[in-house]
């Protein structure tokens, strides 16, 4: 038997069969991960050869509409504000958001973000993190984070929120707790005072598939009757979390949605539900961009700050927005998500500003 890490299950007698399979990492052979940030890991905690250079990070692209520039200009206020040089564990959400999170924290240097290790809240936020050629780890080698930031579905005035468009909000939520501070960021659409004005397709739950039936029905039978499985749309059959779970949406009336903590706690006492996307008391700030170029930032507090647009980051050094003409087709909604979005109250800021703008999600 040997004593490298290597196991083996077979005797293998050809030699040259054994040294393909008998690798270990003194060998300075070990396989080598075909993408660059787990290149750049490997070679420092494991292999003695030369790493060959790495590519730089693909950017982001500039956005294409209004509520992409209020995206990009949300995540990088927050970012500017609150991932500061001293925070070394990061968790970085799902959504179409934490893309220009992730682009303003590569903004800060390679540098400062050497000694970081980010966190992921699915698939999604994994491959932003190994495209940008962060340092990859995972909440169970990390379970203090210094500080998350995350998308949003809806965020009312005192920051509840409604997060699960996306399926991610079992991990969302444990990346929330773990954090220090929990930071939200979003676009105008998402800013409202009572939950469920605005995302109309219902509370995101994670739900144990064998369950789903069952908790459908007491979901009806607690006031949600139109609660539904969310059903994939390029795949035969229900949406699949990245835990292997169903994901059921289930809208309820204002009522209820007003105290969405209580809402929150009996719908979680239901036999076979794993997460709730409501997320209440959790957040520090929600950072909302505004199609005028100013951020409205909502703290726990109960303080709401406006950022001039000639004071956000934007301002610095302006950005280009690849304008969508009016006459162009929405962009495809993402069926399982945005697309519950109502459209955003008329302003004369949105009448002056705006390019014509889907109220769905525009990514
Ligand atoms: O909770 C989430 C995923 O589970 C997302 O953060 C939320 O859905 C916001 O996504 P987007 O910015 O794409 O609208």
């Amino acid at each position: 038997m040997l004593s490298s890490p290597l196991v083996p299950v077979v005797q293998l007698d050809d030699p040259a069969l054994h040294s393909l399979y008998y690798r270990t990492p003194s060998d300075g052979v070990y396989p080598q991960p075909l993408r660059p940030t787990l290149a750049g890991q490997t070679t420092q905690y494991i292999t003695t050869s030369t790493p060959p250079p790495l590519a730089a990070p693909p950017k982001a692209p500039p956005p294409t509409s209004t509520v992409e520039a209020s995206k990009r200009l949300a995540a990088w206020t927050a970012v500017d504000r609150h991932i500061l040089p001293e925070h070394k564990v990061i968790g970085i959400g799902s959504g179409s958001t934490v893309p220009y999170v992730v682009e303003r924290i590569v903004a800060q240097g390679k540098k400062v973000n050497k000694d970081r290790v980010f966190i992921p809240t699915g698939f999604q936020s994994k491959e932003l993190i190994v495209n940008a050629q962060l340092l990859l780890g995972d909440v169970d080698q990390y379970p203090v984070i210094d500080v998350t930031i995350d998308g949003a579905d809806e965020v009312d005035h005192d920051l509840n929120c409604i997060k699960g468009g996306g399926g991610c909000h079992l991990r969302e939520k444990v990346l929330a707790e773990a954090a220090d501070t929990f930071v939200l960021v979003a676009d105008y659409r998402k800013n409202s005072s009572v939950l469920g004005t605005m995302f109309k397709q219902g509370i995101p739950i994670e739900v144990v598939p064998f369950a789903y039936t069952k908790i459908l029905q007491n979901l009806h039978l607690l006031g949600s009757p139109n609660a539904v499985l969310r059903m994939a749309k390029a795949k035969a059959g229900p949406v699949v979390s990245d835990n292997g779970n169903f994901i059921i949406d289930a809208p309820f009336p204002e009522e209820m949605m007003k105290d969405p903590y209580t809402l929150l706690t009996r719908i979680k006492m239901l036999t076979g539900v794993v997460e709730v996307g409501l997320f209440c008391h959790m957040a520090k700030a929600a950072y909302f961009g505004n199609q005028d170029g100013s951020v409205t930032i909502k703290w726990h507090d109960g303080r709401v700050e406006q950022v001039r647009a000639d004071k956000s980051p934007l301002a610095e050094k302006p950005q280009p927005i690849l304008s969508v003409p009016d006459s162009a087709p929405a962009p495809a909604a993402d069926p399982s998500h945005g697309s519950a979005l109502a459209p955003p109250p008329a302003t004369a800021a949105a009448a002056a500003n705006a390019p014509a703008e889907p109220a769905t999600k525009a990514s």
